[in-house]
């Protein structure tokens, strides 16, 4: 065994030699440590010089500080970055992979399960022992365990530890290759083989790059990430990991090479996917939960090995093509590395990250946002100073990249699933809602039309109302029994009765039957509801609401709460002096009988009231609506503070405005017994009272809730109008009410339209003012113009007279010289010659 140069002295001072290391010490930079592989068999025999095996060893190890450092054997200059190199971390050849492990890959496991991105690759010559770094010595069961098998072990170890174990993990795994710059899935259903002994399958690689393997293709998603369509099992333990390990090594490309009897012709990529949430931390967007994901890669590359035609099989074509396409992908990595590391200001903004598979695939890491670590694999013989100094020269490159890592934190799936099934939830609920509006509203304008056809006899238009209503009974022959297939109301089908009613007794409006555990919902068209209180709050109240129930009480307050509190169900009146006297308790068995048997007397029918159930549906109904606890077995009775109906200020009171008066049975027996309503009628109907909150103001749903009752339900229910009702007086309230509503509009109207008015009337205004400046200008510029043309022709005019001037000066000037000349005055005809040249040329001047 070689004796392990590993020395903490100072550097000999012989050499002068001060080691300043260049690199950074930035925490935050990659961690780059440099692995020396034990001198291999050829290296050790193949000395001629017959070396001590330290005469072969290129490099000695020392420490400065807190960097280690390579320092080239022999070397006379000692120059950081050529013959010296420093790193976080150099091992030596007796160091064990677990070691390294630890001090390199063992905090980035636990950063990975904080959700933050971590790589770390393998770089190194061919044969330098990148493989055996990563995978340990290939072997299921072997001692050398490599950083994979530590990495994946630790992870589930971490996972049960201190705060992650609060969170819930899934671990997926993929495994792929780039070979000849194609990426190939090593984990493909129909890619794998078995080779139990886990060791990299020879394959044969030249038929590997043919078809053997679906090439995957890289894409990038619309949120900008890199996706690959590769198999990604999840894996619960570290020995589904180390299968899968095993499984993809039959895969990679393997070849013998003169440097390496195993050499990786790939770039392989293990990639561990660790997505964690925390069950207690959740956000809530738009209203729906959400769970908070932490996704995290952990790539473990296995680089192939950098190399020299010399020092692997030159005489392959295909050996040649693979070395010259990793050699080209690794100088791309190189490149990309080289320019990360450059000072920020230097860097140049695009960085050729698609310039190989390899740095395409590892962007996302290599651009910052992962903690990175460079294992640099390299032989410590001097056969190899050359290709050593290479990877070293890569190493003290990397060493300078800034990395700047952070946890990835996403909307869990599933949580997008919840939130579009809720949605579809909502959109559904709404649509049956609005369908059933729909066919309510078609209900009840058919019978406003026919109450409109008549403006000027009411009583005529109720009339017709009636008969409209009673023209369609709800009847058995109109509603063939009730099947499975179609889902036709038990109620609506059920009845084997035709209705022959009094003249004085009128169904007004609701008309169904019921019969109990129906199934089916009600068929609306059938419906018809109205109200004909004569009380306008409770009118305007049941109108708003589209309900369809009728009530009498002396305070509008006491309507209207008592409506809230009832709206899911159907408070019915049935007080007719003409039909029926009733006094006395209705709300108990006996009391309802009698009622029962009194309206079937009366209308020829058999008749079946709603049972009050009175206790329970109290108790439900506090509970439900107003979040009062059960009052068990108390009977409620209406006080001045707490009824039933709300506060109401006296039954004399009620009875006195009220001759037939309907409300809850309680505050009935207590107004009867205090003596006030004699013929008053009124029963419970809460069996119709609805099943849950929103249902509460739409009475049909609250019919439909029938059918999910357990309790008794009533196999029919006659809804009867007090004929004693003064339709004229609600028609004309009617009346006057859409008069009010008309009258309002038209205010609006008047009101918007006075605005408009105004408004034109301002723009005219603003019209008028800028006409009337531009007036004033155009005058102003009239004038200027004027006085400007004034000007000019004065200008015009007096350079005229100038030229006109000089025009006859000169004309003068010449005659005079040519008489002077012709007259033989010489010094004359020179004197006005000069004079004419001078003339001309001051002219000419001025011009
Ligand atoms: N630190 C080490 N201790 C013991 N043996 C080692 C060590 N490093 C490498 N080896 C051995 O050296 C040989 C070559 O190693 P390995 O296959 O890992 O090289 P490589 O860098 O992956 O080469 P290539 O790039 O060609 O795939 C293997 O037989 C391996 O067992």
């Amino acid at each position: 065994m070689t004796a392990p140069i590993h020395s903490n002295e100072a550097p000999p001072m012989a050499t002068g030699f001060k080691v300043k290391p260049q690199v950074p010490q930035s925490h935050n930079n990659i961690k780059v440590a440099v692995r020396l592989r034990p001198l291999g068999d050829n290296e050790k025999h193949d000395d001629k010089k017959k070396l001590k095996n330290n005469d072969k060893r290129a490099w000695i190890i020392e420490k400065n500080g807190s960097m280690e450092t390579l320092v080239q054997k022999g070397h006379g200059r000692k120059i950081e970055g050529r013959s010296v190199f420093s790193f976080d971390q150099v091992f030596d050849e007796d160091v064990k992979t677990p070691l390294l492990y630890k001090s390199i890959a063992r905090p980035m496991v636990r950063s990975v399960l904080n959700g933050k991105h971590a790589t770390i690759f393998a770089y190194g010559q061919t044969g330098s022992g990148k493989t055996f770094t990563m995978q340990g010595d290939g072997k299921a069961q072997s001692g050398q365990a490599g950083i994979i098998q530590l990495v994946a072990s630790d992870l589930f170890r971490f996972m049960g530890q201190g705060e992650a174990a609060r969170r819930e993990f899934v671990v997926k795994v993929s495994y792929f290759e780039i070979y000849n710059e194609k990426i190939h899935d090593l984990l493909s259903d129909d890619s794998l083989s078995t080779n139990t002994e886990g060791i990299p399958d020879k394959r044969n690689t030249s038929t590997l790059s043919s078809s053997t393997d679906e090439e995957v293709k890289i894409r990038t998603n619309a949120s900008g990430e890199i996706v690959m369509n590769v198999s990604q099992p999840v894996v619960t333990n570290v020995d589904e990991v180390l299968e899968l390990l095993i499984e993809g090594n039959t895969q990679r490309a393997v070849a013998a090479t003169d440097m390496n009897a195993h050499s990786s012709r790939s770039h392989t990529v293990f990639r561990l996917t660790v997505e964690s949430r925390d069950p207690d931390e959740e956000i809530h967007l738009d209203g729906p939960i959400h769970d908070v994901v932490r996704v995290a890669d952990f790539n473990l590359v296995d680089l192939a090995g950098s190399e020299s035609v010399k020092t692997t099989n030159t005489n392959s074509a295909i050996r040649q093509r693979e070395g010259g396409t990793i050699n080209k992908s690794l100088l791309a990595l190189t490149t990309v590395i080289h320019t990360l590391s450059l000072p920020p200001k230097k860097r140049p903004k695009h960085i050729n990250y698609r310039d190989s598979k390899l740095t395409r695939i590892l962007q996302p890491h290599l651009s910052g946002n992962a903690e990175m670590a460079v294992l640099c694999c390299a032989s410590p013989a001097k056969a190899f100073l050359e290709e050593t100094k290479s990877t070293l020269k890569f190493a003290a490159r990397a060493k300078l990249v800034e990395m700047k890592p952070k946890v990835n934190e996403v909307l869990d799936d599933s949580a997008t699933i919840k939130k579009l099934q809720q949605e579809l939830l909502e959109a559904r609920r709404i649509i049956e809602e609005l369908k059933i509006q729909v066919q309510h509203s078609a209900g009840l304008q058919s019978s406003s039309s026919i109450e409109d056809s008549s403006d000027d006899n009411s009583l005529e238009k109720a009339d017709l109302v009636q008969h409209e209503t009673r023209s369609k009974p709800i009847h058995a022959e109109d509603h063939p029994s009730d099947s499975n297939d179609d889902f036709k109301p038990d109620y609506l089908t059920s009845s084997k009765q035709s209705y022959v009613l009094p003249q004085n007794v009128e169904p007004q409006g609701l008309e169904y039957q019921a019969s109990r555990h129906s199934k089916a919902s009600l068929d609306m068209d059938q419906i018809f509801l109205k109200s004909f209180s004569d009380e306008t709050a409770t009118n305007e109240f049941l109108n708003s609401s589209a309900a369809g129930f009728q009530l009498d009480a002396a305070d509008p307050r006491v309507a209207r709460k008592t409506l809230q509190r009832y709206m899911g169900g159907n408070t019915q009146s049935v007080g007719s002096e003409e039909l029926f006297t009733f006094s006395g308790s209705i709300d108990d068995e006996d009391g309802f009988q009698r009622l029962q048997s009194e309206i079937s007397r009366a209308t020829g029918q058999e008749v079946v009231i709603l049972t009050p159930q009175r206790q329970h549906s109290t108790n439900a109904m506090r509970k439900e609506f107003y979040d009062i606890p059960d009052k068990k077995n108390e009977v409620t009775a209406a006080t001045e503070d707490e009824s039933v109906d709300g506060p109401e200020v006296s039954y004399s009171d009620l009875s006195e405005r009220h001759g037939t008066f309907v409300s809850s049975p309680e505050t009935i027996r207590n107004a009867t017994r205090l003596g006030g309503l004699r013929r008053s009628l009124s029963w419970d109907t809460m069996d119709l009272n609805t099943l849950r909150r929103d249902q509460v103001g739409t009475p049909l749903l609250a019919l439909q809730s029938l059918t999910t009752r357990d309790s008794a339900v009533p196999d029919e229910v006659i809804i009867i109008k007090d004929t004693t009702s003064d339709d004229k007086y609600k028609c004309l309230m009617d009346q006057m009410k859409s008069a009010g509503k008309r009258i309002d509009f038209l205010q609006d109207q008047l009101e918007q339209s006075n605005d408009l008015v105004q408004d034109a009337y301002r723009d005219l205004e603003r019209a008028r003012l800028c006409i009337h400046d531009l007036v004033q200008r155009n005058v102003e510029m009239k004038d200027k113009l004027r006085r400007k043309r004034r000007e000019d022709v004065k200008d015009s005019y007096e350079r005229g007279e100038v030229v006109v001037e000089q025009y006859w000066l000169l004309k003068g000037s010449i005659y005079m010289s040519l008489f002077f000349f012709v007259s033989g005055g010489h010094e004359l005809f020179l004197a006005s010659a000069f004079f004419v040249w001078l003339s001309i040329e001051t002219n000419l001047t001025a011009k």
